[in-house]
């Protein structure tokens, strides 16, 4: 579990080592804020994603199923500065086994909720919904402005990192991937 005693202490000393006085008014609250904030943003490190997962039977529905533009906050790993942006998860039901579409925001939300990678974390949404529903195709794309490249460091604000993650179907078949992608691109 998180350990919010040890965060407090640690940001304490990170005040301290930034030359601020963590015993000034504005600050004294501000370690067990900052642990309170951890222990929200990094709660998917501590909840298995298996356990949202709900899987349906719908036999009508053959067709593939896109939930576009999910808000995704996460933090990268290398210099714990969020990164934000968009998924778009889709896939395609293998004999009507089907997700309730809110799982798909919960797996993005979980997996967003711990120290990531863009690329990791856009391959584990594709595997995690693999694995639970054995779908025909799984396509996963996410658009992310990342902070530690527009607020310190190369400093571009307003690039964007765009990862694609493409299985079953959607990675063999040029079709089914031209067919998927053009609805994840669509505007409307
Ligand atoms: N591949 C990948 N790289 C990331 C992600 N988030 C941040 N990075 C990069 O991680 C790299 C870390 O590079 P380092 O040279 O070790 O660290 P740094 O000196 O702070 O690098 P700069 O950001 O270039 O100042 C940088 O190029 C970041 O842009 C991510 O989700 N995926
Ligand atoms: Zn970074």
């Amino acid at each position: 579990m998180i350990d919010k005693e040890k965060i407090k202490k640690a940001v304490r000393d990170i005040l301290e080592a930034i030359g601020e006085n963590p015993d000034r008014e504005g600050l004294l609250e501000t370690p067990d804020r900052v642990a309170r904030m951890y222990e929200e943003i990094f709660a998917g490190l501590h909840t298995n994603v298996k356990d949202v997962i709900k899987i349906f039977q719908e036999d009508e529905h053959q067709e593939i199923i896109l939930v576009k533009d999910i808000p995704l906050y996460s933090m990268c790993e290398h210099h714990l500065l969020p990164f934000i942006g968009v998924a778009h998860v889709a896939y395609l039901p293998r004999k009507g086994r089907i997700l309730g579409l809110s799982k798909l925001a919960r797996i993005v939300d979980i997996l967003a909720k711990r120290p990531q990678l863009q690329e990791r974390l856009t391959s584990e949404i594709a595997d995690t919904i693999m694995e639970a529903v054995n779908p025909l195709g799984v396509a996963v794309v996410i658009e992310a402005e990342h902070l530690c490249m527009t607020m310190r460091g190369v400093k571009k604000p307003g690039s964007k990192t765009v990862t694609s993650a493409l299985r079953g179907i959607f990675r063999t078949d040029q079709k089914s991937r031209a067919e998927v992608m053009s609805l994840i691109n669509s505007k409307k």
